[in-house]
């Protein structure tokens, strides 16, 4: 991949909680518009991962960079005008606003007032929220909240939006509904990086899956090729 087709190159990431080494010498370089899957078993680093990659731990090791420019240091709202969005594994909406503010939010800390109500219905409409613009994140459905955080997520338009878990806890249906806004997020040109469980789901989305296990990134590959590989069928599948 040359330079000028990466969006994001994360080297040598790595965490420690205390003696823990929870993610050692990661490198993962994605391009723009790039469909990823991350997978591993439970515990195996990868929200530490996104954490590191979006500020929310500001501490780590090794060099992240966003389209070229270094992420090390900087603040989530900061790396966020740089165009790297996430989700949460536990929506955290504001309780007591209504579902516009709740996108209009990251409109105006980012200094975008004056259209922001404008820009936070249109990502209503993309995750088909609108009509619910008034309403309490409470009086949503689970799956409603999960679009909920895809849209406050996908506010500032961000180059890459990192889904950590969006489908958990969700029906056939529902999960269907969230795999169709990801790919039309892809298709107007957000990378994305999602983080599954559901194996269904990361393989019907993803184009490249890296798998984690024990901290350590040990497949990195087109899906079929890395599942079927043996050290991924041992420590990610069970099977020996
Ligand atoms: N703030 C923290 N303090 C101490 N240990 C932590 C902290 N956050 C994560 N860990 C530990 O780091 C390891 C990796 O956790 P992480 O949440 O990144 O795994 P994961 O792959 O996202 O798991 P899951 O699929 O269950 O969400 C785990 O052993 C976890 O207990």
């Amino acid at each position: 991949m040359s330079d000028a087709d990466v969006l994001l190159r994360a080297e040598g990431v790595g965490k420690r909680f205390g003696g823990f080494v929870a993610l050692q010498g990661v490198d993962i370089t994605l391009r723009a518009g790039e469909r990823l899957g991350l997978i591993g078993p439970n515990g195996s680093g990868k929200s530490t991962f996104v954490n590191c990659i979006s500020g929310d731990f500001a501490q780590h090791d090794g060099r992240v960079t966003l389209g070229g420019a270094a992420l090390n240091g900087l603040k989530p709202h900061r790396r966020a005008r740089l165009g790297l969005a996430r989700t949460f594994q536990l929506p955290q909406p504001f309780n007591s606003l209504s579902v516009l503010e709740n996108v209009r939010v990251p409109l105006l800390f980012s200094g975008q007032s004056g259209s922001a109500t404008a820009r936070a219905m249109h990502c209503l409409e993309q995750v088909e929220l609108a009509a619910k613009a008034e309403k309490l994140p409470r009086e949503l459905t689970q799956v409603e909240q999960r679009r909920l955080e895809l849209a406050r997520a996908i506010a500032l338009d961000p180059q890459l939006l990192i889904a950590d878990e969006a489908m958990a806890g969700l029906s056939h249906a529902e999960i269907d509904q969230i795999l169709l806004l990801l790919r039309r997020l892809n298709a107007a040109g957000t990378a994305v990086i999602m983080i599954e469980h559901i194996m269904r789901a990361v393989t019907e989305f993803a184009e490249r899956l890296v798998v984690f296990v024990a901290g350590r990134k040990i497949a990195d590959g087109e899906p079929r090729a890395v599942l079927s590989m043996p050290e991924v069928e041992g420590a990610y599948l069970g099977k020996q």
